[in-house]
């Protein structure tokens, strides 16, 4: 279990990470979602004493990182960047990494065969593909056959195959209990492993939930109209309490009404439609939605233009 408690870091003027609160429970997949240089890795850093947090804490099974007795143990983190000296070998790398940390040396090979890397052992890691240093981080952070893994964008530079590995890797050690933080800046990436989500932009949590909630809200929802008078009827609809995203000339996105209704207030107002239709499995539309830079008509309406 880790806790993030008002969880904040400022680098300068920057607020990377912005009073996060959440939970990460045992058990699970929890994906953890933003657009780049939203914070999840300023957040994981602090999680493993990386990075001193400005205000608020985290803590790992109730105690600081710092505090764990045996972390290697804990938590197992596979953290953005480059994992073991160009000059090592994979074998060389993960017998050191368990030496020093008191973990049996025979370790070492059973991550490796874990991560599927036996064929290389003797390799100089230098040069190594992405895909293959992701597998060794992976290896890495196994060794101690920690209860919680905490991966940063772990399937970045991975081939298909190699996905589909690390879902199956993550499904298993949270079946058997474990505790599995992922994050990703692609729904697409985590959305079929993940059982839980926390959405978060610019430092700030948007939103977290199972993700079969979040699918359901999300995809009943988004309904797509097109019109020749898109102003009027997003001021409109926004009036009605309806979220409404401008996405293209003449075309709106609208949350949180049904569709029905649009159509009703739209024929109401003398507003003519050329589209009005529900968008099926769009909850990589209401990620983009909720995290990416959109105008927005209640800007609009109150005389400037503001991104979200
Ligand atoms: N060491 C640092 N010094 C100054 N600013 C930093 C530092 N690390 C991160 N930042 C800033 O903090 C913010 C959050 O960055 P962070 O890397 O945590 O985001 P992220 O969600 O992990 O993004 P990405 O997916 O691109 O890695 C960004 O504005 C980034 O530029």
């Amino acid at each position: 279990m880790i806790t993030l408690e008002a969880l904040t870091k400022d680098f300068g003027s920057t607020r990377a990470v912005n009073e996060l609160s959440v939970d990460i429970t045992a058990g699970k997949v929890t994906g953890f979602l933003g657009p780049n240089g939203a914070g999840k890795s300023t957040t994981m850093r602090m999680i493993l004493g990386l990075d001193s947090p400005t205000a608020g804490k985290s803590l790992v099974n109730g105690v600081p990182y710092a505090k764990l007795r045996y972390p290697l143990h804990t938590v197992g983190a596979h953290i953005s960047g480059t994992a073991g000296h160009p000059g090592h070998t994979p074998r060389t790398f993960l017998k050191a990494l368990a030496q020093s940390n008191r973990i049996p040396v025979r370790r070492a090979e059973q991550a490796l065969a874990e991560v599927g890397l036996q064929s290389v052992a003797t390799k100089r890691i230098g040069g190594f593909s992405l895909g293959m240093r992701q597998r060794l981080g992976i290896a890495a952070a196994l060794l101690g056959d920690p209860q919680i893994l905490i991966l940063d964008e772990p399937m970045n530079g991975l081939d298909a195959e190699a996905i589909l590995w690390i879902r199956q890797l993550m499904r298993t050690r949270a079946d058997a209990g474990g505790t599995i933080f992922v994050s990703s800046h692609l729904m697409s990436e985590v959305q079929q492993v993940a059982d839980h989500l926390i959405l978060i932009g610019r430092g700030e949590l948007i939103t977290e939930a199972p993700t079969q909630e979040l699918i359901q809200e999300f995809t009943q929802q988004l309904i797509t109209v097109r019109t020749p008078r898109a102003s009027a009827l997003a001021g409109l609809l926004l009036q009605q309490g309806a979220k409404v995203n401008n996405a293209g000339e003449g075309h709106l996105e609208v949350i949180g009404m049904p569709l029905e209704r649009i159509g009703a207030l739209a024929f109401a107002g003398g507003i003519e439609l050329h589209e009005l239709s529900i968008i099926h499995g769009s909850l990589e539309n209401a990620y983009k939605q909720l995290t990416h830079d959109t105008v927005d008509y209640s800007a609009e309406l109150t005389g400037g233009v503001k991104t979200k």
